[in-house]
C-alpha cells in the first residue's frame, strides 16, 4: 500500500518547519559522557517529550539508574517512550533512535559551529551540525511523520512505539536491563521494528543494512610516578608511562590495519559464496569512500576489498590518550598516568568475551616483556555483539516508491549493540533502514545531512509505515 498522497505532498510543504525543528534539536549539546554536558543530555530528552506530548502521543520519561563520570554518580539519561494508536487491527511497529550525540568542539576544525544547523552558503542543500544525520535527523523524521498525520487529520496505518535513549554513543548502559523489565509491559505486541542510525554506502543509492559490526571498547592504564615530572630532571632515571604505553599500542595494529592480536583472526567465520555475492552486488566505487574521507587514504584499491574491510572483517582502532599532554607549545613533562583507548569491530563468529580474553592476555604479555615497574591494567569498557538479519520487504518497496530505486543490501561497519538486544529479548525482525548518506562525516567534523535526504527520509520512514501495514506477516 503506498503512502497517503496527502502526507507527501504535506512532508514537501513543510520543509522549512521541519529543517527549523532540525535546527532547534541541534542547538541541545546532549554530548553523553560527559559531566559537563548532563544538562544538555537530560535537556535533549526533555524536548522529545515536549514534542511528542504536542502530537498527541502517550510519553513517558523513564529513569534507568546511575553511572560514574569523572568520578562522580549521576543518572543516566533517561529512556523517552512514547505510543501513539492501540488497535489490535493494526500491526505494532517500534522505533528506536537515540537523542545523544558525539563530542565536538569549533577548533577540532568545523567549518561553522557545531550546535547551530548551518546550511551550506553555496546552496547544496547540506545541513552541517552535530547530530544532524546521527541521530537527530532521523529521529526527528518520526517526529515529522507523526506531524504530518496529525495536522491532515489522517490515523496512522500502524500502532507506532517509540523508545529514544541518550547513551548509544557511550554504550547505552542499562538499555538491555530496561527492554528485559519492559519486555511484556511496554515492549508487549510489536510486530516489527525499525532502526535509523546507520548510514547509504554512497550519496546516491539508498540501502537496507542487514548486517552490523560490534564493538569492544578497551582502555591500557599505565600508573608510574604518583605525579607528573619535569623530563630534564627525571628523563632517564624512570619508566615513563607514555613510553609503556606507546610500546604496547604499537603492537595491537599494523600500517594495514591487520590485527595483530593472536586468535582474533583465527575465531572469523569462513566467508561463504552467498556472501561473496552479495558484497560484489553492491553499488560502490573508490570515488565514493575517497569522496567520503576527503582523499585516497584507502588500505586497498579494489571495491569489494574495500566493502569487506568495513562490513566483513574485524577491525582495530586506536582512538586517543587521556592524560598525554596535547596542547599547543613544548611542554616538558612526563605524564604519571596514562590512558591508551582503542577499539575492535566485532564481526561473526567474535565474541565480546571470546576477544577480550585475547585481548588481555596479550597486552598481559607484551607488558611483561618491557621489564617495566609501572603499573599495567586492561580492561574492557564496553562491548557489543556482531548481528545479521536479511528479510525487508515492507522497506524495500517503500524505498522504490520514495526514491524511485531498488535499494542496495549492505551490512554496516559501525556498531548498534543495542539491535542484538532488541532482536534477542524480544524475539524482533529489526530493520536498519539508513535515512543519511555515505559521506555525512558522523562522528567527524562538519556531520551534515542533506536537506533532500532527511526531507525524503521522513518520507520513506512514514512509506514503510503503510508497506509494513499492508504486507502479509512472516
Ligand atoms: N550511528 C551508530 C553509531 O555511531 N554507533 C557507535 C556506537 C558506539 C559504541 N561505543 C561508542 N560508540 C559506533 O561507534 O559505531
Ligand atoms: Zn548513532
Ligand atoms: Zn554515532
Amino acid at each position: 500500500m503506498a503512502a497517503d498522497p496527502q502526507f507527501l505532498k504535506y512532508v514537501d510543504e513543510h520543509q522549512d518547519d521541519y529543517i527549523k525543528r532540525l535546527s532547534d534539536a541541534v542547538a541541545i549539546a546532549s554530548v553523553s559522557g560527559n559531566l559537563a554536558y548532563v544538562k544538555d543530555v537530560e535537556a535533549m530528552g526533555e524536548y522529545l517529550v515536549q514534542q511528542l506530548t504536542a502530537l498527541g502521543a502517550t510519553v513517558e520519561k523513564r529513569p534507568i539508574g546511575t553511572h560514574t563520570l569523572e568520578g562522580k554518580e549521576v543518572d543516566l539519561p533517561p529512556v523517552i517512550i512514547g505510543q501513539v494508536g492501540n488497535d489490535p487491527k493494526k500491526k505494532t511497529l517500534l522505533v528506536y533512535g537515540h537523542y545523544d550525540v558525539q563530542p565536538a568542539l569549533k577548533e577540532d576544525g568545523w567549518l561553522y559551529p557545531p550546535f547551530e544547523l548551518t546550511p551550506d552558503p553555496k546552496g547544496s542543500g547540506k545541513l552541517y551540525g552535530r547530530g544532524s544525520t546521527d541521530d537527530k535527523g532521523p529521529v526527528l523524521g518520526w517526529i515529522n511523520v507523526l506531524e504530518a498525520h496529525k495536522n491532515l487529520g489522517i490515523e496512522l496505518p500502524v500502532n507506532l512505539k517509540m523508545c529514544f535513549e541518550g547513551m548509544e554513543e557511550n554504550g547505552s548502559v542499562n538499555l538491555d536491563k530496561f527492554i528485559e523489565s519492559e519486555k511484556d509491559k511496554f515492549f508487549s505486541g510489536v510486530d516489527c521494528m525499525c532502526i535509523s542510525d546507520n548510514y547509504w554506502l554512497d550519496t546516491k543509492t539508498p540501502c537496507l543494512t542487514y548486517g552490523l559490526r560490534g564493538i569492544n571498547y578497551y582502555e591500557i592504564k599505565i600508573n608510574g610516578p604518583d605525579r607528573d615530572l619535569h623530563s630534564g630532571v627525571f628523563g632517564g632515571t624512570v619508566h615513563e608511562p607514555m613510553t609503556d604505553l606507546i610500546t604496547l599500542m604499537s603492537k595491537l595494529v599494523t600500517g594495514d590495519g591487520q590485527i595483530l592480536i593472536p586468535g582474533v583472526k583465527e575465531m572469523i567465520a569462513p566467508l561463504t559464496d552467498d556472501e561473496r555475492a552479495k558484497f560484489e552486488a553492491i553499488h560502490f566505487a573508490m570515488k565514493d569512500i575517497h569522496d567520503a574521507v576527503g582523499g585516497d587514504v584507502t588500505i586497498y584499491n579494489d571495491g569489494v576489498k574495500t566493502l569487506m574491510g568495513r562490513m566483513r572483517n574485524p577491525s582495530l582502532s586506536l582512538h586517543g590518550i587521556e592524560g598525554a599532554f596535547s596542547a599547543p607549545g613544548s611542554k616538558t613533562v612526563i605524564p604519571c598516568q596514562v590512558k591508551g583507548k582503542f577499539s575492535i569491530r566485532l564481526v561473526p563468529n567474535l565474541t565480546v568475551a571470546g576477544v577480550t580474553e585475547k585481548v588481555v592476555e596479550y597486552v598481559k604479555a607484551e607488558f611483561a616483556k618491557l621489564g617495566s615497574k609501572n603499573k599495567l591494567d586492561v580492561y574492557l569498557t564496553h562491548g557489543g555483539e556482531p548481528w545479521l538479519h536479511y528479510s525487508y520487504r515492507a522497506a524495500h518497496k517503500a524505498t522504490e516508491a520514495v526514491y524511485g530505486q531498488t535499494p542496495d543490501y549492505t551490512r554496516e561497519g559501525g556498531s548498534i549493540p543495542v539491535t542484538l538486544d532488541f532482536a534477542n529479548i524480544l524475539g524482533l525482525n529489526v530493520l536498519l533502514l539508513p535515512v543519511g548518506r555515505g559521506d555525512d562525516g558522523a562522528h567527524s567534523t562538519n556531520e551534515k545531512i542533506d536537506t533532500s535526504n532527511y526531507i525524503n527520509g521522513t518520507k520513506l520512514l512514514g512509506s514503510y509505515m503503510y508497506e509494513l501495514a499492508a504486507i502479509a506477516k512472516d
